[in-house]
């Protein structure tokens, strides 16, 4: 049996995508146990967890580096990597949107966008025909238009907790986000039976 190597993301989507794994059926220890280590061996199943920042599994997937990952569709449609999605497994759902400070209206004149997601942002707003100016930032996007920094945020929605705590309001639905499963094409080639018997296998507990 090859050995998989498989990229999680640390984090948010950490917990749902191991628990997925134990429920397909998968030996592995119940619980992680939270410590600095970043790479976990389960000899017994011959797999290998890398434990990666979530926009950064898809590096690995695509250097193939790991065989197959767990990656946020909202990173795989910024990144645009060479990688195949194998699996929708709908955890970790929420979806992305722009907002921004209520009543108003865009400036005209190249409006700014502040987000996480440059490209999605680029797409969206070239998409209805606007020109924007995109200010890239890496967290805390509720801030930008608070501060006059930006016009419209575009970030991730998930409960709107975040967006009513910071006095803002939605504007623009952008499209809905989950996890996926992801494989490096040569990988999914040379580890076929391996990745397709886990694709049958977490398919079976996709809710
Ligand atoms: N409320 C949410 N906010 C952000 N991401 C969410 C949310 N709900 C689900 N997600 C998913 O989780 C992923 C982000 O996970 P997480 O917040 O752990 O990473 P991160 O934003 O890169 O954080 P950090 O840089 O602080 O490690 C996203 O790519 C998205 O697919
Ligand atoms: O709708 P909600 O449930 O409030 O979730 C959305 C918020 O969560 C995420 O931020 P995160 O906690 O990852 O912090 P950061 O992006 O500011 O680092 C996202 O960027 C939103 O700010």
């Amino acid at each position: 049996m090859n050995e998989l190597t498989i990229a999680m993301p640390k984090g948010r989507i950490f917990d749902e995508a191991y628990q997925m794994l134990l429920e397909a059926g998968f030996n592995l220890p119940e619980e992680v146990e939270m410590s600095r280590k970043l790479m976990l061996e389960i000899p017994e199943e011959k797999i290998r967890f890398i434990l990666a920042k979530p926009m950064d599994v898809p590096v690995y997937v695509e250097h193939g580096v790991a065989d197959i990952g767990i990656a946020g569709k909202d990173v795989l449609l910024e990144q645009q990597r060479q990688v195949h999605e194998l699996l929708d497994l709908k955890i970790s759902t929420c979806y992305i949107a722009s907002a921004g400070l209520p009543n108003t209206t865009m400036n005209e004149i190249a409006p700014r966008i502040a987000t996480k997601y440059p490209n999605i942002a680029m797409k969206y707003y070239k998409g209805i025909g606007e020109q924007v100016e995109i200010i890239e930032l890496n967290g805390s996007i509720e801030l930008a238009p608070m501060i006059g920094l930006a016009d419209r945020i575009v970030d991730i929605v998930s409960t709107g907790r975040t967006l009513k705590e910071n006095g803002l309001v939605e504007y623009e639905f952008i499209t809905d986000v989950s996890s996926r499963l992801i494989a490096n094409p040569v990988s999914y080639r040379m580890k076929g039976d391996r990745i397709i018997d886990l694709v049958k296998r977490l398919k079976k507990c996709v809710k």
